[in-house]
């Protein structure tokens, strides 16, 4: 079977992934690869459904646990209905956000433990880790105050925690990085976009031309 490649981009709110992800789409597609760009939560119907859900600010008295099981459902959605097909198509599947964000933000930022939410995610994903990850590297605050001046972004309930609690997500990424040390790929996301694209690119090709 034709397979494609699964690569992921992580990293705190307003790290400038979905902007980079833009412009590595348009420069993979004139180089002549298959892309399918999508996002986590969502990507298809049910799964932005759930994302309103998850990310509603009115839903200020959700339980960790139930964060931690939509994200999953919503996961297990998107790569059965979305992710897997276009793998078995050959194409480049490029997801903004993936386990690692359930690990970082609901394993270690909300305390359920690292461990517990890989293993409800290991359920979702059955074995289907990323071939590569990128992790956009850049101080929480920084990316906060990122958002906060593009006045076209909406502010979601995620995006709503606390200064510690964006802290708890960097250091879980951390520990992440630590674990699947062949797997992740730091980026110098505090740099100028077109700095931090050309980084993302020329560590792609690498990983591509291995
Ligand atoms: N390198 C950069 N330098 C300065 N501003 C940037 C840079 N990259 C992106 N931005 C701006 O920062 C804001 C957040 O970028 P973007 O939405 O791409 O981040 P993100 O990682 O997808 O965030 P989130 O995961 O929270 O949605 C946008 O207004 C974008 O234009
Ligand atoms: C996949 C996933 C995401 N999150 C968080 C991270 C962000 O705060 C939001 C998604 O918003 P974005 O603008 O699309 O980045 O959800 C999470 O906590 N756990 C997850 O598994």
């Amino acid at each position: 079977m034709n397979h494609g490649m699964f690569i992921t981009f992580e990293g705190p709110e307003g790290a400038g992934k979905t902007t980079v992800l833009a412009m590595l789409q348009e420069y993979l597609e004139e180089q002549g690869f298959q892309v399918l760009l999508t996002r986590e939560p969502g990507g298809i119907p049910i799964a932005e459904q759930i994302r309103e859900v998850i990310l509603s600010t009115s839903n200020t008295e959700m339980d960790p646990r139930t964060e931690a099981l939509l994200y999953a459902a919503a996961r297990r959605q998107h790569l059965v209905e979305k992710v897997i097909p276009a793998l078995e198509k050959g194409s480049m599947v490029l997801c903004d956000r993936f386990i690692d964000s359930s690990l970082a933000y609901q394993g270690y930022a909300r305390g359920l433990g690292i461990d517990e939410v890989s293993t409800i995610n290991e359920f979702a994903i059955e074995g289907l880790w990323p071939d590569a990850t990128f992790y956009f590297d850049i101080e929480p605050e920084e990316g906060l105050r990122r958002i906060s001046s593009n006045s076209g972004r909406e502010v979601n309930r995620l995006d709503s925690e606390n200064a510690a609690f964006h802290d708890k997500v960097k250091e879980g990424y951390m520990q992440l990085i630590d674990r699947y040390q062949g797997r992740f790929h730091i980026i110098h996301a505090e740099k100028e976009l077109p700095l931090v694209f050309e980084e993302v690119k020329a560590k792609l090709l690498d990983i591509i031309n291995r």
